[in-house]
C-alpha cells in the first residue's frame, strides 16, 4: 500500500470515527432521556435484564471480523458510560454544587467574609475548660489581629470515659470571652436538640466529622440562622461529604463552611491523612468556602506548619488549628495542641505566607 492509498484509508477511518461519535453522542442524550424518566417514575436505572436482552441481540446480529464477546464488552462499556451519565447529572445539580450557583458563596461571620479571597485562621483550645484558659488564647489571638475563635464544649470523645466538655458551661464562658475580646466563635454541637440553645451563644456552630452524616443534625442545622462549618466524615468520600453540606443548604441554610479534617486511611505516620486534593476539588465542584483542619489531619505538632502551607497554597479559604496555654495539663488532644509560643511562630510563619490578620489589613 502505498502512501497516498494509506492517506485515503485514515481519512475513512477518521470519517467512521465522527460517525461513531455523533451516533454515540445520540444514543446517550436517548439514554439521559429514558433514565429521567425512569426516576421521575421511580423506577431504577440500571435494568440488568433489559441489558441481558439487548446484549444478546448484539451477538445475534454480528456479522464480524469482531468476536461477539468483544461486541459485547464494548456495548455493556457504553451501557455503564450512559448509566454514570444520570449519576453525574444528579450530583452536578446539587444545590451545593457550582452548576446551581456559579458564583462564590461568602459567610459572614460578624465582619468576616469567609470566602472572599482572604486566608482566615480559626485557632483555640480543643476543649474549652475553663474561662481563664479559654481567655489566654483568646488574647493571644486579639494581639495577632486574629478574630476567629475556636473551642469544644459539647466533646464526642471515642472514649466514654475522657473527659466530654462543660456543655452549656462552656457555652457561656465562650460568649463571655466573645463579647470582652470582639471575638467570633465557633463550637461543635452535636444534639438537634442544642442547636437552637447555641445560637444565643455562638456565632458559627460546628458540626463534627463523627456526625457528619447525622441527617437530623443537619436538617437541624439548616434550619438555623447560623453558619454553619461542617467538617469531613473520618471515612466520607468527597461526594459523601458534598452532600452532608447539601442536607443543611436544603434545609434552607446557605451559609455553609466545609472542612477538610483529613481522612482514615492504613497510614500510621499521622493521625489522618489529609486529603489535600480534597480542597481544589471542593472549590471546583461547590461554592462553599473550604478550610483545613491541620490539627485533627495531622495529629502531630511539627507538621502544622507544611500542612498549613500546603492547605493555603491548594487554594484553602483558611485554617484551622489548636492551641492551649498548658497543652501538657490539657483535657483532650495533649499531643497535637500548640502552646502559645509555638501559635506565634506558627503565625507569624503563616502571615508570610499571605494569611490574613487584621493586622495586615
Ligand atoms: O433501555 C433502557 O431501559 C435504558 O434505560 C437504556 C439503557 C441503555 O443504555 O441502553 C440504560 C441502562 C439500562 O441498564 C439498560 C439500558
Amino acid at each position: 500500500m502505498n502512501v497516498v492509498e494509506m492517506d485515503n484509508l485514515k481519512k475513512k477511518l477518521d470519517e467512521i470515527d465522527i460517525k461513531l461519535l455523533d451516533t454515540l453522542n445520540e444514543r446517550a442524550k436517548l439514554v439521559k432521556e429514558m433514565i429521567h424518566h425512569k426516576k421521575l417514575q421511580g423506577l431504577p436505572a440500571f435494568d440488568p435484564v433489559r441489558e441481558r436482552e439487548m446484549l444478546n441481540h448484539i451477538a445475534k446480529n454480528n456479522q464480524g471480523p469482531f468476536a461477539a464477546e468483544t461486541l459485547q464488552h464494548i456495548f455493556k462499556e457504553i451501557y455503564k458510560a450512559g448509566l454514570e451519565l444520570g449519576e453525574n447529572d444528579n450530583r452536578k445539580a446539587l444545590l451545593v454544587s457550582r452548576r446551581k450557583k456559579a458564583e462564590d458563596t461568602i459567610v459572614q461571620v460578624n465582619k468576616d467574609s469567609i470566602g472572599d479571597g482572604k486566608q482566615r485562621l480559626i485557632a483555640g483550645p480543643c476543649s474549652v475548660e475553663s474561662y481563664e484558659q479559654t481567655a489566654k488564647v483568646a488574647e493571644r489571638l486579639k494581639e495577632h489581629g486574629l478574630t476567629l475563635l475556636r473551642g469544644g464544649a459539647f466533646k464526642p470523645r471515642t472514649s466514654p470515659y475522657d473527659f466530654q466538655g462543660l456543655g452549656l458551661d462552656g457555652l457561656k464562658i465562650l460568649k463571655r470571652i466573645a463579647d470582652e475580646y470582639q471575638l467570633s466563635v465557633i463550637s461543635e454541637i452535636v444534639s438537634p436538640n442544642d442547636i437552637e440553645t447555641a445560637e444565643a451563644y455562638v456565632d458559627v456552630i460546628q458540626i463534627g466529622a463523627r456526625n457528619m452524616q447525622n441527617f437530623e443534625l443537619l436538617k437541624e442545622a439548616g434550619q438555623s440562622r447560623k453558619p454553619i462549618l461542617l467538617k469531613r466524615g473520618l471515612a466520607a468520600t468527597i461526594e459523601e461529604f458534598m452532600n452532608a453540606a447539601e442536607y443543611i443548604i436544603s434545609s434552607g441554610n446557605e451559609n455553609i463552611i466545609l472542612c477538610e479534617r483529613g481522612i482514615r486511611t492504613y497510614e500510621r505516620a499521622t493521625r489522618n491523612t489529609l486529603d489535600i486534593t480534597a480542597v481544589p476539588i471542593l472549590k471546583q465542584e461547590t461554592h462553599l468556602p473550604v478550610f483545613v483542619d491541620v490539627t485533627h489531619s495531622t495529629g502531630r505538632r511539627d507538621l502544622l506548619q507544611p500542612a498549613a502551607k500546603a492547605a493555603m497554597a491548594v487554594g484553602a479559604d483558611g485554617l484551622m488549628a489548636e492551641v492551649h496555654p498548658d497543652p501538657a495539663v490539657a483535657l483532650s488532644d495533649q499531643a497535637q495542641q500548640m502552646d502559645l509560643e509555638q501559635f506565634d511562630h506558627f503565625v507569624s510563619i503563616l502571615k508570610n505566607f499571605g494569611l490574613h490578620t487584621n493586622k495586615n489589613e
